[in-house]
């Protein structure tokens, strides 16, 4: 069976307990019917229903038979377009700004490391030129 993509448009029109899909992780699920069924209740399922509920899901901490349950109600995926949101990733994403700094204290390291060898070198010179002036 091919699968089908859906947009978050697409998504939006199924939010009723009659007919209920959420996206996890870019997938669309058909949970209409397991709504009844969840053991986390039917309130959380609704709120999300036809949005974006990886962030609902993940804080849970669900089951791996959750996690199975989930792949079962699988009906496609989901057709990112320009203007939609991000992808809500539960792992924390490294931005940028946050790999030069990185970067920029690893530099940072090596040049302390290089200047102490580079003292310590002198302090040597110094000593052995105090040594020869004494003979
Ligand atoms: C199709 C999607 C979902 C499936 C298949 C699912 C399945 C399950 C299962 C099997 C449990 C029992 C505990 C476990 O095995 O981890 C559970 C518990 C729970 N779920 Fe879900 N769940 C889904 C979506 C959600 C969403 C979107 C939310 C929140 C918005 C949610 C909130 C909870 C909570 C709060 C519990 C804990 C209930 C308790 O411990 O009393 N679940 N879910």
């Amino acid at each position: 069976m091919a699968e089908k993509e859906y947009t978050y448009q697409d998504v939006a029109e199924h939010n009723t307990k009659k007919d209920l899909f959420m996206v996890i992780h870019d997938k669309i699920y058909d949970t209409t019917k397991f709504v009844d069924e969840h053991p986390g209740g039917e309130e959380v399922m609704l709120d999300v229903g036809g949005q974006d509920a990886t962030e609902a899901f993940e804080d849970v901490g669900h089951s791996d038979e959750a996690r199975e349950t989930l792949e079962t109600l699988l009906v496609g995926s989901l057709k990112r377009q320009p203007g939609d949101p991000e992808p809500k990733a539960s792992q924390p994403s490294l931005s940028p700004s946050a790999n030069t700094s990185t970067a920029g204290l690893g530099t940072a390291l090596y040049a302390a490391v290089f200047i102490g060898g580079l003292a310590a070198y002198g302090t040597y010179q110094y000593m052995q030129a105090q040594k020869e002036a004494q003979n």
